[in-house]
């Protein structure tokens, strides 16, 4: 990795300096209103990877100096149950923000808990009102992964605009607002799913790729051009419990001019834009609450 350094787009560097700052930030807020920001995690069920994610959430926000709690239900809870929960947080004025660890179990309506947390603490961005922000280029709450990969563009001054940008992956946490954030930052962009036919075809053209799907090896260095940027998105567990993304990172990166590794990529810039929506949240609701004591 050594002799990689210059080209490579380091999210665990950017996302400690992001968290210094919302630290900074805390303390200040702290002083001046005397708020502390407040996160709510609503974790359903056993699977080890969410655990592992809720862990890694709560242990940031211990270390920005929020505010954190995390409700743990079993795998075999109802919805309404989990709606109940969801209607507390949206009253509780101690929590800025809500974020439902996905994916929930298959008995559960996931869409209907989404629509149901109060957009104004929707720091995951998944409120259907928040997805309309986005897409009309409007301020509200984007999904932490794609704003993590933006800023990380951003910090090695990379300008999409213009640019033909290819996203592998559709889902409605990575592909489509990325996507979005993209075309917002007028880059020209194609967005590449299970049903595309040639991959290939598409990736080739690309000035950037950004896959998120969660496949092995998925792009490898005969798919993109010489001095293809490289976003890589994906995080999958080899048999042997390695961390992996999409992409043939040994390959793919000689013929690269940026690339994310991953791990150390994309993932932790996804937590610090979670503490990032979080500080946003909360000093929203900060201000809310000095209106009403002042009228
Ligand atoms: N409501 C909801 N919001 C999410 O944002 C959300 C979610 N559900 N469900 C699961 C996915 C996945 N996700 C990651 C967060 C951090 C890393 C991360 O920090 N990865 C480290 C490595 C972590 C490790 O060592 O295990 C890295 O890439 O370097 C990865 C993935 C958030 N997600």
């Amino acid at each position: 990795m050594q002799l990689l350094d210059g080209k490579i787009l380091d999210g665990r560097k950017l996302s400690k300096k992001i968290e210094q700052n919302v630290g900074d930030e805390v303390k200040e807020l702290k002083s001046t209103c005397g708020c502390t920001p407040g996160l709510a995690v609503v974790l359903v069920g056993q699977d080890p990877a969410s655990a592992a994610y809720v862990n890694m959430k709560k242990k940031a926000c211990d270390r920005v100096g929020f505010y954190s709690i995390t409700h743990e239900m079993p795998e075999s809870i109802s919805q309404e149950a989990i709606e109940k929960t969801i209607v507390q947080l949206n009253n509780d004025t101690n929590v800025d923000g809500i974020l439902i660890q996905l994916p929930l179990p298959s008995h559960i309506d996931t869409t209907k808990l989404l629509e149901l947390v109060d957009p104004s603490k929707d720091v995951d961005g998944f409120h259907p009102y928040n997805v309309g922000r986005l897409v009309t280029n409007l301020d509200g709450f984007v999904p932490c992964t794609p704003l993590g990969v933006m800023e990380l563009l951003k910090e090695y001054d990379i300008d999409v605009k213009g640019k033909n940008c290819v996203v592998v992956g559709a889902s409605n946490i990575v592909g489509k607002p990325m996507a979005a954030l993209l075309l917002n930052a007028d880059a020209t962009v194609e967005i590449c799913h299970i049903f595309t036919d040639d991959l290939k075809k598409h990736t080739l053209n690309a000035d950037i790729v950004l896959c998120g799907v969660g496949v092995i090896n998925l792009i490898t260095e005969d798919m993109v051009k010489d001095d293809v940027i490289i976003i890589d998105i994906g995080v999958s567990r080899t048999n042997e419990g390695k961390l992996v993304g999409d992409v043939d990172f040994e390959n793919v990166s000689k013929k690269s001019s940026y690339i994310t590794p991953s791990p150390g990529g994309v993932g932790p810039m996804t937590i610090a834009m979670l503490l990032s929506n979080t500080l946003k949240a909360a000093k929203i609701n900060a201000a809310k609450l000095s209106e009403q004591k002042e009228c």
